[in-house]
Formats: C-alpha cells, sequence, structure tokens
C-alpha cells in the first residue's frame, strides 16, 4: 500500500501527510484535544511510513553529506539523458518493427529510477545494451519474450515480457490491451514513456501521463525523444528520487536548499583542509 511506486502517488502520499500536519496544528490551536491526540498518532506513523518509502534517497543522502558533496544529490543522474545513438537505435527498430507489422511496447524510462514493483509482472532479466537487433530479436512473434514490454532504463534494456498494469479508461475498438497496458503505466508512473507498435496496423503510438499521441511517423517519433531527452538534460538539476519535493518546493525553494546545501558542503571541505 505504501510503496511508492510512483511519482503521482508520492505526490498525493506528501499531499496527505501535509493535510494532516495542518489539520494537528488546528485542532491544537482549537484545543481539540482527543482530535489533536489521534492526528498526532496519525502524523507519526505516516513520518514514519514516508521514511521507510524513501530510505534509499535518505541513504544516499547520508552518505552524501558525510563526505561534503551533499550538492551531488542535487544533480541529475546521467542516466536521465539519451545519447542520440541510443535515440536512432530505439526509432530505427520501431521503424522496422511498424514496418513489418510486428506488434512491440517499449517502456522508457525518462527521469528518476521506477520502481519496478509497479509491474504486474516483472518479466525476464536482460541488462544488455539497446541495439536495433536486440529490439527486433525480442518482438519476433516466435520468441518467448515477445509477449509483454520491453523495460528500458538509460542505454540498457533492463527487460523484457515485463506485464503492465491496463488502464481503466474506455478506448476505442481499435484499441487493445497493447495499447491499454501503455496507458495503464503512464496514467500511474510520471517518470516513463510508452512506444506502441500496432501489429495490425503497423501505427506507431507514444503514451505519456496517460495520453496517446497517435498515429506517428518514425520521423516525428525521433523528434518527440529527442525533445524529451533534450529537455531533461537542460531541466533542473534535482536528483531524480527528489523529483517530488522539488516540485513541492518550487523554485525559490529549490534555490534556497541549492545555496544552503552548497555553504554547508564548502564550509565542511574548509575543515577538512
Ligand atoms: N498488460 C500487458 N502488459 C504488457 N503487454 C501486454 C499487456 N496486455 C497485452 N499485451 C501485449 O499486447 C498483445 C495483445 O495485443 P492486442 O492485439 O490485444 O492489443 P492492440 O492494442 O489491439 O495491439 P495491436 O494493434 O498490436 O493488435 C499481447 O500479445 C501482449 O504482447
Amino acid at each position: 500500500m505504501l510503496l511508492a511506486i510512483g511519482e503521482r502517488r508520492t505526490l498525493y502520499m506528501v499531499r496527505g501527510l501535509i493535510i494532516l500536519m495542518l489539520a494537528a496544528v488546528i485542532s491544537e490551536k482549537f484545543q481539540l484535544t482527543l482530535l489533536s491526540f489521534v492526528i498526532e498518532k496519525l502524523v507519526l506513523g505516516a513520518a514514519v511510513a514516508m521514511a521507510v518509502i524513501f530510505q534509499g534517497e535518505f541513504r544516499r543522502f547520508l552518505e552524501l553529506l558525510g563526505q561534503g558533496k551533499v550538492l551531488q544529490f542535487f544533480q541529475r543522474k546521467p542516466s536521465a539523458s539519451k545519447p542520440n545513438n541510443v535515440v536512432d537505435e530505439l526509432v530505427e527498430a520501431v521503424r522496422e518493427l511498424s514496418q513489418n507489422r510486428t506488434g512491440a511496447l517499449i517502456v522508457v524510462e525518462t527521469t528518476g529510477s521506477i520502481d519496478m514493483r509497479v509491474f504486474v509482472d516483472q518479466g525476464v532479466p536482460i541488462d544488455g545494451e539497446i541495439s536495433k537487433a536486440l529490439l527486433q530479436t525480442i518482438f519476433q512473434p516466435k520468441t518467448l519474450l515477445h509477449d509483454g514490454a520491453v523495460f528500458i532504463r538509460g542505454s540498457r534494456i533492463i527487460s523484457a515480457g515485463v506485464i503492465l498494469p491496463l488502464s481503466d479508461k474506455t478506448f476505442s475498438r481499435q484499441l487493445g490491451t497493447r495499447h491499454r497496458a501503455a496507458m495503464g503505466i503512464t496514467e500511474i508512473v510520471d517518470q516513463c514513456l510508452c512506444i506502441i507498435v500496432s501489429e495490425e496496423t503497423g501505427s506507431i503510438s507514444l503514451a505519456e501521463k496517460g495520453v496517446l499521441d497517435r498515429p506517428l511517423t518514425s520521423s516525428k517519433l525521433k523528434e518527440l525523444l529527442d525533445k524529451k531527452f533534450a529537455l531533461l538534460v537542460k531541466g533542473e538539476s534535482v536528483a531524480p528520487g527528489w523529483g517530488l519535493l522539488s516540485r513541492l518546493i518550487g523554485p525559490k525553494g529549490r534555490r534556497f536548499l541549492q545555496t544552503t546545501f552548497r555553504t554547508l558542503s564548502s564550509n565542511s571541505s574548509e575543515e577538512k583542509k
């Protein structure tokens, strides 16, 4: 229940915690003792749950703090960017799959790392460099792995045969479960895109945040992917896991945190000298 399985869900959880904290302050102000007691316990429980959810981020934060490199925490992991050849290999594979009417479903991680527990089935680990040949091979109808989605992180194919959660939205009859699965995963996980090649028509679609952009030509797909990853590289330098916090505190808050931590880091390096 309390797994951080997507930025949007996490955002709702943090909002919930903030609402609870506000309710605690208000009930205390109006001296509603019993309500205040209950809310206080709820806030405590929620805070512990959040600490468990973000344990990875906290651990990394404390490690970097100890090393006096806390600024690194606010820098985006290089995996968010995709070198041109990765997008090229991906688009070339999609173009040929589309020409041959070979169905395909590809989940591409954008910012941060997706908690793979969000997948209904995590599929079979591959951990191979992206290549047109590998993608085409996986989606050949005679292979065992062609059913399901391929999951891409950075420049690597992490797994194949991944089963995604389906969207509950009502669809045009033209769109079957492959498209529903693409919309389902992008509805609940913000930090991914999903590329779909229809087996029936060969049409290419791109799903993001539960919305399908279709039909696309392969050159349009390349344009969209290039634009997306260029934006990510230019984007604010906040660690993926903290994208949520960053959104909550806004640009002023980010500047304040970065200045504070820059000062702290320089103080700690001076102390070392
Ligand atoms: N939940 C899912 N997660 C991952 N892949 C799925 C899922 N559901 C279906 N698929 C893939 O989609 C294929 C079935 O596609 P289906 O024909 O129902 O969808 P479609 O959207 O009409 O696609 P197409 O246009 O290619 O026919 C399955 O063989 C499987 O590979």
